[in-house]
């Protein structure tokens, strides 16, 4: 049987023989299996390793026929296999690598990467020796199918991504959830990633280009959120992967990429649930707030921080910290709320806070308690009504308000009198005047209605400030004032009316028009106490009929009525 022909002119046959002596040794101390064959003759040989493998029992330059080999591969192997030997025997191939699992000696199952050469041609130019070495792959097969198997049940792909020197970028492992994501499959990839590439929204290609950029340089965890575009359909990802510098400059990354388009839909909702909601309460001035009276915990929105005065950064809100900034006068009325909220539900409180620096706010509470919730827990608004109450505090003012002079209206004065008729008992004590300047008329005649009012003016201010806190003081008609003197008895009212008539008399008016002589004016003034039995019309009456009585008798004047008499001149 002719031998190879010797591929190494320079060394001589025995030199040769010499080298393959080294190189059998060295393949079959490491296991390497190998097989050489006789084509025409179809006579195999194989070293000692693959005589064991295969359970054959091994001597040199024994012959073996080839169909050993076939037989020991897989059925389902055998086909696909043998194809490329065929292309090998006929001289189209001069390499190849043949992938086939063997049942091997004691039936373990192995899988094989032979790879083949052709070392000569016949004439006709087909393959008369070939030579086979076989690596044992098994290890290497079960490692993959273990990973797959892994990956199967791991959300998303998970993948080993490499980025050359040179730019050259790809995913030499993805698992088979690749295909789901991206729309490619792995071995399209497994060689140039920019199919991966391509796939990403083009408003995010640069920031994802970026951030593996960045995690390159820093060697930290590779993090990113971005789109994918896929026909019609964008979905959401989010990969996040460790990185490795090799020691030829390459980076791989390890890693594993998820669909994270609903759970970013819900976050993209609630983002937008979360701005209009802020944009509701910045509208309507409203703040939100969560308060455990079990923890003394409190959540506020950043509204409250504005409404409190506080910095959000700093302060740390508490129910403690609340309760130190209600107005003291108010805490009683807001803890009696927040009370009644835990039996009725409904916490609907107006009350003061002051400010830290010293401010005072106005701000209306609304909140429930939710009783199906375990914990202590209400959780309600709040808005700042401090321009609103002024408003209101305003509308109230000038209700009660005499426009002209800025003393109280008779309305006020009505309201007043009725209040202390309804609430009178035998031991209150209090005074009700009525105070009419004389010939008024006079004066609006001789100086004009301006100067008339300029008095009116001038003598409400006047008597305002003659009278106690407490005494209420209005005016109830034209030049008509009324007087209501608490705590007061007869005499004493009588006492003090009378001094003020007299001080009021001694004032003197300039004319505005500044050429005429100054003047005084002079008020008469009736006046009553109030009994047990009295409604107001019975009071007014008496304080009127004592005025009228006092007109009568020449003005300038205070005279007290009583049930019985008609008048009593001071
Ligand atoms: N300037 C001015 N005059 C008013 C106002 N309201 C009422 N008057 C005038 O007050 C005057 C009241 O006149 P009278 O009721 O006759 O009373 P009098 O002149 O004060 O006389 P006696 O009360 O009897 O002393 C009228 O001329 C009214 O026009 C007002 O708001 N401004």
């Amino acid at each position: 049987m002719p031998l190879p022909k010797n591929p190494y002119p320079d060394l001589s046959d025995a030199q040769v023989r010499e080298q393959l002596q080294w190189l059998e040794t060295m393949m079959t101390r490491s296991k390497v299996a190998t097989w050489k064959l006789h084509r025409p003759s179809m006579k195999m040989f194989i070293n000692s390793a693959l005589a064991e493998l295969l359970g054959q029992s091994w001597q040199r330059e024994q012959s073996y026929p080839f169909e050993l080999l076939v037989e020991a591969m897989h059925a389902e192997c055998r086909h696909s296999a043998m194809a490329v030997m065929q292309q090998l025997w006929a001289g189209d191939l001069e390499h190849a690598d043949v992938i086939f699992r063997v049942t091997a000696a004691h039936g373990q199952a192995r899988t094989i990467r032979d790879t083949v050469s052709v070392i000569s041609h016949d004439r006709q130019g087909q393959a008369e020796w070939l030579t086979g070495v076989w690596i044992d792959m098994t290890d290497t097969v079960m490692a993959h199918h273990r990973l797959e198997r892994i990956a199967s049940t791991v959300p998303g792909v998970i993948y080993q991504f490499s980025m050359y020197p040179d730019g050259r970028m790809c995913f030499p492992y993805a698992s088979a959830g690749i295909k789901a994501i991206y729309g490619v499959d792995a071995d399209v990839v497994s060689t140039d990633g920019s199919a991966v590439f391509d796939a990403i929204h083009p408003a995010d290609r640069e920031r994802v280009r970026s951030s593996i950029q960045q995690s390159a340089e820093s060697l930290q965890p590779w993090f990113c959120e971005y789109r994918i575009v896929r026909g019609e359909q964008t979905r959401w990802v989010a990969g996040n992967a460790m990185p490795e510098l090799d020691a030829e400059g390459v980076y791989h990354w390890f890693g594993q990429i998820v669909d994270t388009t609903l759970d970013k839909q819900r976050e993209l909702e609630l983002e937008e649930s979360r701005i209009t909601l802020k944009r509701a309460q910045e509208i309507a001035e409203l703040g939100y707030w969560k308060a455990n009276f079990a923890t003394g915990e409190l959540y506020w929105s950043d509204k409250i921080y504005d409404i409190f005065g506080l910095d959000k950064d700093t302060v740390k809100p508490s129910i403690s910290l609340f309760q130190q900034a209600v107005h003291p006068d108010d805490l009683a009325l807001v803890l009696a709320s927040e009370q009644q909220a835990k039996k009725f539900g409904t916490h609907d409180v107006v009350h003061r806070i002051i400010r830290p620096d010293g401010s005072v706010r106005w701000v209306h509470e609304l909140a429930d308690y939710n009783q199906y919730i375990h914990e202590d827990i209400l959780i309600g608004t709040v808005r700042d009504i401090t321009e609103q109450k002024i408003y209101e505090q305003e509308l109230e003012r000038l209700s009660i308000t005499d426009e002209l002079t800025g003393v109280y209206n008779r309305r006020y004065f009505m309201q007043q009198l009725e209040q202390l008729v309804v609430r009178f008992t035998p031991s209150t004590q209090a005074v009700v005047a009525i105070f009419d300047i004389d010939y008024f008329k006079q004066i609006n005649d001789n100086y004009g209605h301006a100067e008339g009012d300029a008095v009116l003016r001038r003598l409400a201010q006047f008597m305002q400030q003659q009278l106690r806190p407490g005494d209420i003081f209005a005016r109830t008609g034209g030049e008509e004032f009324g007087l209501l003197l608490h705590r007061t008895n007869a005499a004493d009212a009588k006492r003090r009316l009378n001094a003020i008539r007299i001080l009021v008399n001694e004032l003197e008016f300039v004319p505005s028009t500044g050429t005429e002589q100054p003047y005084r004016v002079s008020a008469t003034i009736g006046l009553t106490n109030v009994h047990v039995d009295d409604d107001k019309d019975s009071v007014l009456y008496r304080a009127d009929h004592a005025l009228y009585f006092g007109k009568n008798k020449g003005r300038n004047c205070v005279i007290w009525a009583d049930d019985e008499a008609d008048a009593d001149v001071v």
